[in-house]
């Protein structure tokens, strides 16, 4: 019977029995006419940015336990008023022990499809990957932290896309400046300094085949050569002076680099790239956008 004063009080032994849980209100479960809006179909619903320390493959070595932040969504037909949300998240944990790959998202996303009845299912596991670097002179390492993103898509005919996020930072030299500088030296013997800035790669891969995180490093290493340092000490500062110099590039200049060397790797389907060079003669940045684009690719 339902009283007509309320209390204020939680009672912590109140167990949940069966009969309990059958007299819940279950909205997301309930007829079309209490859809609110257009009944159309939802592309996209579920929970972004749960949390969760997963074991991730590395190329070499053991796997490494990450703190990682997801994305789960899944396709709702029309007539639909919601999906269980929760199941985006208990779905998810039943493969919390497993070791995190690329292609350990298609078994997840066919684990969502069946457990929320869907026709579409997409996630994004984001994470920072460390990976120790040498230094370039003086023999130290240090740990360089990568921003990795794995994304994965299962479609209504059940095919599974794949690709990988990178933000690759790097120094770019002007060698606009640079000339502009020995100018000045030459002609009128006066010191000039040619700008140079700390500069960031995100880059996408849409994959085939098998694909570490490793390797898109590599890539990017081999494109640019200009990578940010961790330990430093002045033979190293004084190395990467030179490499600046033996390496500057415009903002066109590396998305050009890349485009070259993504382009050369079997493994990748499609990519696309973004170059932003955060100019230290602008208060505005010089930005690139390249992607190989394939029909039905990334764009
Ligand atoms: N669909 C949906 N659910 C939401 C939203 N915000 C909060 N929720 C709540 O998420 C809770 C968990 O959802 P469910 O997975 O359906 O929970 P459940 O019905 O106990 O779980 P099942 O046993 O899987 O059926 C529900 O109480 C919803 O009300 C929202 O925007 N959409």
């Amino acid at each position: 019977m339902i009283s007509n004063e309320i209390q204020r009080f939680y009672d912590p032994t109140f167990t949940v029995t069966e009969e309990y849980k059958e007299s819940l209100p279950d909205l997301q479960n309930g007829p079309a006419s209490l859809i609110e809006g257009a009944n159309v179909p939802i592309q996209q619903v579920g929970i972004s940015n749960f949390k969760l320390p997963l074991k991730f493959r590395r190329r070499e070595g053991e796997p490494i336990t990450l703190e990682a932040s997801v994305d789960g969504y899944v396709s709702l037909e029309m007539d639909k008023k919601g999906i269980n949300m929760s199941r985006i998240m208990r779905t998810f944990y039943k493969f919390q022990d497993k070791v995190f790959h690329l292609d350990r998202l298609e078994d997840i996303l066919k684990a969502y499809k069946e457990d929320l009845d869907s026709q579409e299912s997409f996630l994004r596991i984001s994470f920072n990957y460390p990976m120790l670097m040498d230094s370039l002179r003086s023999g130290m390492k240090g740990y360089q932290y990568y921003k990795v993103q794995l994304e994965g898509r299962l479609d209504n005919y059940n095919q599974f896309q794949k690709y990988m996020h990178l933000d690759f930072e790097y120094s770019s030299a002007c060698p606009c400046s640079y000339e502009l500088s020995e100018h000045a030296r030459e002609t009128r013997e006066v010191a000039a300094i040619p700008h140079s800035q700390r500069s960031v790669a995100n880059v996408t891969v849409a994959l085939k085949d098998e694909f570490f995180v490793e390797d898109l490093v590599q890539i990017c290493r081999n494109a640019l050569k200009t990578e940010t340092q961790v330990m430093v000490k002045r033979e190293d500062e004084q190395a990467f002076a030179e490499m600046n110099g033996a390496y500057q590039k415009f903002v066109e200049d590396a998305a050009r680099l890349l485009y070259d060397e993504l382009d050369s790797y079997n493994s990748i389907r499609d990519f696309v790239v973004r170059c932003v060079h955060m100019e230290s003669l602008h208060s505005h940045d010089a930005v690139s956008r390249i992607c190989k684009g394939l029909p039905n690719g990334l764009r």
